[in-house]
């Protein structure tokens, strides 16, 4: 899509490797301004084209003075845009503007109070002293660039924050951006509306608008194929499309075998229920349990799923006359992984949609979610009128159960996961906690244990429990059900699902572990 036309107030935000990137990137759209996040090498030619209303330059783990640190061209401050530098960001604007940052006798990390010393435009409506803001650097700021005046000081910070108003070119070295610091949100809405003037245009309303308008441009008259997995990403792609092109939209449903009790009759109930377009529904089962047989890698599986998926499709497409796109749900945390900081991230995982696919696709891809955050798109469900029960739902992987069950899927395993699957989410939704947590499932371990049962020796299967608290999945942390809870759990799986006689429950946040056990 073309962002010139579609969001005039854009904020560019350059990335210098700080854990808070994606968070300053939060807290300008919840402000309604649309940004976007780009390396930090990011080429002088294109941020001028891109023409930002504002720039903001985030934290980062370098020192100005490492020989690999990361730099921005110094024409950067010469554009007559804006810039907020962060943390890293203050540090390497004073270094490239002739100030000078030194390694701090005492290091700051965690909470820290302010003393605003001048309170024009940024620090406009904060209070003038004993700000809380949350600090995390080594290095400081001894001398400001030519041009600049401190804004604000904290015991360990003679420039806590500092600004030359007239090249309109301001430095913090707390974090705004992060919820430790209360008055993060005012500084930064003071940077975007007062220093930037930027306009809070950034709506889902205004989405669905530019959206409709984008995706009716590039499909012309030809045809889409939607799939859909019944889960919230997808379902707010079909809905959109069907607004924006109509009967020009089908959408296509896989059972692979892989799915939870139950979940492909609630699919197609739901869809008949809610949505006023056709689904053709196919069976897979057989085909896919025959491929992932005696597989037992992760990235195996994940890699024979995303392939047989896109076999499906585009066998269905080609039922289908004038077919030239798939559409899919990718959100735009995926596309950041892949153009972080230092170039693409490690791959941890084949997400069967990105990875996964085959390389040479006859089909083009129609991504309209690839610029929003999951919170983004369940506001932007509601919307467009989708129930909340599809937009609350908690996210399942397209690979589903088959990289929840350890080692091989067998038609066996798939049975003993299934049934303490549907025990899990049935007594989380019976506690309320099923809203209380991002996601909750069993997995099926490939070890087996010792047990005594009714006076005899069992040698049976485990279950791990696994539910996180989260806000985006690129973070999260185990939820802390009651125990009471967690005993109702162990003792239903134990006692109901033949095969399994030892339930644990997964106590590792994301980093180091991950969501999904495989
Ligand atoms: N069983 C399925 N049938 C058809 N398409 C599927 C199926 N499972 C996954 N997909 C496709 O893969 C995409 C990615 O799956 P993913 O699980 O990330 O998204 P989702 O299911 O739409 O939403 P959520 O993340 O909330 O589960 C989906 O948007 C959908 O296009
Ligand atoms: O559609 C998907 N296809 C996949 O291949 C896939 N793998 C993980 N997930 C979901 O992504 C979130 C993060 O998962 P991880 O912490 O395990 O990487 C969690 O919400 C996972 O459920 C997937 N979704
Ligand atoms: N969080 C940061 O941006 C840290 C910047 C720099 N590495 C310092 O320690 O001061
Ligand atoms: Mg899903």
């Amino acid at each position: 899509m073309d962002w010139h036309s579609l969001h005039p107030d854009r904020v560019l935000i350059l990335d210098f490797g700080s854990q808070y990137t994606q968070l300053i990137a939060r807290r300008v759209r919840e402000s309604h301004v649309y940004c976007e996040i780009h390396p930090y090498a990011m080429d002088l030619d294109a941020v001028r084209s891109y023409a930002p209303k504002g720039i903001i330059l985030s934290g980062g783990p370098s020192s100005v003075h490492d020989a690999d640190a990361p730099l921005a061209p110094r024409a950067l401050f010469q554009l007559g845009i804006p810039v907020l530098g962060v943390c890293y960001g203050m540090q390497l604007m004073a270094h490239l503007l002739g100030g000078e940052v030194e390694r701090a006798e005492n290091r700051e990390y965690g909470p820290a109070l302010l003393d605003v010393v001048d309170s024009a435009a940024l620090f406009q409506d904060i209070e003038a002293t004993d700000v809380r803001v949350w600090m995390s650097h080594g290095d400081r700021i001894v001398h400001m660039p030519p041009g600049f005046r401190v804004l604000a000081r904290s015991a360990n910070s003679p420039v806590a924050a500092m600004a030359d108003p007239a090249r309109k070119l301001y430095g913090v070295q707390f974090h705004p951006e992060v919820a430790h610091t209360p008055c993060g949100r005012t500084l930064l809405d003071n940077f975007l509306f007062h220093i930037c003037g930027c306009k809070p245009t950034w709506t889902m309303k205004s989405f669905v608008e530019s959206a409709i308008t984008a995706i009716r441009e590039k499909v012309g008259s030809d045809r889409v194929l939607c799939a859909l997995s019944g889960g919230v990403d997808s379902s707010v792609v079909a809905v959109l499309l069907h607004k924006a092109v109509g009967e020009q939209l089908q959408c296509i449903f896989v059972n692979n075998g892989l799915l939870r009790k139950g979940e492909a009759e609630t699919v197609e109930r739901v869809f008949r229920d809610h949505f006023e377009m056709p689904l053709v529904s196919i069976n897979a089962t057989d085909l896919f349990l025959s491929r992932l047989k005696g597989v037992t890698d992760p990235e195996q599986k994940r890699k024979i799923i995303g392939n047989l998926f896109i076999e499906i499709f585009e066998r269905e497409a080609s039922k289908l006359q004038g077919t030239r796109y798939l559409a899919q749900g990718t959100l735009y945390p995926d596309v950041i992984e892949s153009v972080s900081f230092k170039g693409p991230s490690a791959t941890i995982k084949t997400h069967h949609n990105v990875g996964g696919l085959p390389e040479r696709m006859k089909l083009e891809l129609i991504e309209p979610l690839r610029e929003l955050f999951k919170d983004e798109v369940r506001q932007l469900g509601r919307e467009l009128g989708l129930p909340e029960r599809i937009v609350m739902r908690h996210p399942f992987p397209g690979p589903g159960l088959a990289i929840r069950i350890l080692g091989e899927v067998t038609p066996e395993n798939l049975r003993i996961l299934r049934q303490a699957d549907a025990i899990v989410l049935e007594e989380l939704e019976a506690a309320n906690w099923d809203n209380r947590v991002w996601q909750a499932f069993a997995v099926l371990l490939p070890v087996r244990s010792v047990g005594v049962m009714g006076d005899e020796r069992t040698y049976e299967q485990v279950v791990a429990i696994r539910a996180v608290e989260s806000v985006d999945a690129m973070t999260a942390d185990w939820a802390r059900m009651p125990y009471q809870l967690l005993a109702r759990l162990s003792n239903r799986i134990i006692n109901e699902v033949s095969g399994v006689n030892r339930v644990v429950y997964d106590i590792s946040s994301k980093p180091p572990s991950t969501i999904e056990w495989e």
